[in-house]
C-alpha cells in the first residue's frame, strides 16, 4: 500500500519500535493513532509528533491490549478523528519469563484481539476500506530460544495466527492482507532493560551467559532504523499477504517460507 494518506493504529506506539514505525509513517504522509498502556510515554510521544508533523496527523489513546473495552474505545476514537483506519500494527509486547501467563496474554492473545477487531472494522464487505494488518513477532517466533521459551511460544503463536488468516480464501473479498515482521535482537528498552538488570527476566541466563552472549553476537543487534526500514518495505510491498519477514543485523531483512513468492 502507498503510505501517503494511510491511517494506522500502532499498539505499543509510545516508544521503541512502535514509536519508530509511527514516526516513519508520519514522515511519509500517513496519519497515526498510537495506542499504549503507558500513558505518560504515550502522551509525550503524541506531543512530539504533533509539534513535528501537525496537530491533525496523530493522536494517542490509552489502550491495554489485554482489555477488549480499551480496544473498542481505541477504534471508536481513531475512526472519529481520522474517518477510517487501513493499517493495523499489532506491535505491543513484553519479555518476562517469570510471568508466562502474562506473556501469552499480551504477546499472543493481545495480538489476536487486535487482529480480530481490526478485521471487523477494515473488511470491505462490511463497509471498511480494506488494508493491511502487520503483526510483530520475532525471530524467536521461528526458531527455538532456550532462554525465553514462553516468549518464543507467544511469538510462534503470532506467526501461526497471522499466516492462517493470510491463507483464508476470503482475504480478497475482505480486501485485507496479513503479514508478520520478525526482528531479531534490536536496540530498544526491551533489550537494554533485560541485559542491564541483576536478575534478567530470562531463564538459565546466568548459567549460560557466554552462550547467550554468543547468540546475540552472532546475530548482531539491529538498530531501530534497520527494523523500521524493513517495516516500510513490508507496508509498501503490493504482494505482502502471508509474508513473514525476518530482520537480522548481519543478514538484513529476508522473506521466509517456501510458499511465499518473496522467499529469499
Ligand atoms: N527489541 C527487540 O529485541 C525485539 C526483537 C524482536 C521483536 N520485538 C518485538 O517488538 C515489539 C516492540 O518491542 P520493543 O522492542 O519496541 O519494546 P519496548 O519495550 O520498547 O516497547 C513495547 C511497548 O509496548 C507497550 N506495551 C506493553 N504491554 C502493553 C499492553 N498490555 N498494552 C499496550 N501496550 C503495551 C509498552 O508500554 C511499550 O511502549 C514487541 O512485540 C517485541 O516483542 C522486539
Ligand atoms: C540476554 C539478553 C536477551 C535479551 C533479549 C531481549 C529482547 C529480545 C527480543 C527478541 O524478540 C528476541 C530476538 C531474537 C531471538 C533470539 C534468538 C533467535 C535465534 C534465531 C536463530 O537461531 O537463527
Amino acid at each position: 500500500m502507498r503510505i501517503p494518506g494511510t491511517v494506522a493504529i500502532v499498539t505499543g506506539g509510545a516508544r521503541g519500535l512502535g514509536k519508530a514505525f509511527s514516526e516513519e509513517l508520519l514522515k511519509r504522509g500517513g496519519k497515526v493513532c498510537i495506542a499504549d498502556v503507558n500513558v505518560t510515554e504515550g502522551q509525550q510521544t503524541e506531543q512530539i509528533f504533533k509539534q513535528k508533523y501537525g496537530e491533525d496527523t496523530s493522536m494517542f489513546m490509552k489502550c491495554d491490549i489485554t482489555n477488549e473495552t480499551d480496544f473498542k474505545g481505541l477504534w471508536k476514537a481513531a475512526i472519529k478523528k481520522f474517518k477510517y483506519v487501513d493499517l493495523m500494527v499489532n506491535n505491543a509486547g513484553i519479555l518476562n519469563e517469570q510471568e508466562p501467563n502474562k506473556t501469552v496474554e499480551i504477546n499472543l492473545l493481545g495480538v489476536m484481539r487486535g487482529t480480530m477487531i481490526a478485521i471487523e472494522h477494515m473488511r470491505k464487505d462490511r463497509g471498511g476500506k480494506g488494508g493491511l494488518i502487520i503483526n510483530v513477532s520475532s525471530t524467536a517466533g521461528l526458531f527455538p530460544v532456550f532462554f525465553m521459551p514462553s516468549y518464543a511460544a507467544s511469538k510462534y503463536g503470532v506467526v501461526g495466527f497471522t499466516r492462517s488468516w493470510a491463507a483464508n480464501p476470503l482475504v480478497n473479498e475482505f480486501g485485507l492482507s496479513f503479514a508478520c515482521l520478525c526482528p531479531a535482537f534490536s536496540d530498544t528498552n526491551m533489550l537494554t532493560d533485560t541485559v542491564d538488570v541483576d536478575e534478567p527476566p530470562l531463564i538459565t541466563y546466568k548459567q549460560n551467559k557466554e552462550t547467550v552472549d554468543g547468540i546475540i553476537g552472532g546475530l548482531g543487534v539491529n538498530t531501530v532504523e534497520d527494523v523500521t526500514n524493513a517495516f516500510v518495505e513490508l507496508v509498501e510491498n503490493p504482494d505482502n499477504n502471508g509474508a513473514v519477514v525476518t530482520v537480522e543485523k548481519k543478514r538484513g531483512p529476508r522473506y521466509r517460507f517456501k510458499d511465499h513468492p518473496h522467499k529469499l
